[in-house]
């Protein structure tokens, strides 16, 4: 079932960017794809540059695809495993879009983060369509207007949901997982993209 989003809020931001299913998978299916991709997918700390200083990104991630998931980008290339796989194919049975990388990222505790980014796939002509699988840790998904930081949304990522993100979403909105004081366990989010590959191509 989808949830209708920000119901009691004036502001609203349209369904038509996002859509949120929060059981998409089951308790014991989400319990066990969890454990498994902690202990089997070999996690790394990316590098980025600020301010001509090489940082530490404040999570670790992993890329499974059959391309970089953009051009200069230092992680690995990974094959996908059969679980990733058969997510890939619930997610684009349950979307109707075909995707063709995902990347993991992992949120150790609550002092792991994504800063305010917007995403972009770098197939010309597409609109940035991305499907995001939630696992452990419930955390807040903050968005925020690139005009005005002012107007602001939270939707708390549940254990087993489905995010998507659609339509102008990345173009005029911002979104971010922020530190908590509040102590937390493990989270995994899979954001499945299209980056080029003859999936994507296909229409
Ligand atoms: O962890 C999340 O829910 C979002 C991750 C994200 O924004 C990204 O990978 O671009
Ligand atoms: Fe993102």
């Amino acid at each position: 079932m989808q949830l209708k989003l920000f119901e009691d809020s004036p502001l609203m931001l349209p369904e038509d960017l996002l859509e949120y299913y929060p059981a998409f998978l089951g308790r014991d299916e989400s319990d066990q794809l969890l454990q498994q991709l902690l202990s089997t997918v070999p996690w790394q700390q990316s590098k980025v540059t600020m301010y001509e200083k090489e940082v530490l990104t404040p999570r670790l991630s992993a890329w499974f695809g059959s391309e970089p998931i953009r051009s200069g980008d230092q992680r690995a290339v990974l094959p996908w495993p059969p679980e990733l796989l058969a997510l890939k194919a619930k997610v684009e049975a349950h979307t109707g879009i075909s995707f063709d990388g995902v990347l993991l990222n992992y949120y150790r505790d609550n002092n792991d983060s994504v800063a305010w980014h917007s995403d972009k796939d770098t197939v010309p002509g597409l609109k940035t369509e991305i499907a995001s699988v939630s696992l452990g840790e419930e955390r807040n998904f903050d968005f925020r207007s690139k005009d005005n930081h002012r107007r602001r949304y939270t939707i708390k990522l549940e254990h087993g949901s489905l995010l998507l993100m659609k339509g102008d979403l990345q173009k005029y909105w911002e979104h971010r997982i922020a530190k908590s004081v509040k102590p937390m366990k493990a989270r995994i989010n899979l954001t499945f993209r299209k980056v080029g590959g003859t999936a994507a191509l296909q229409y």
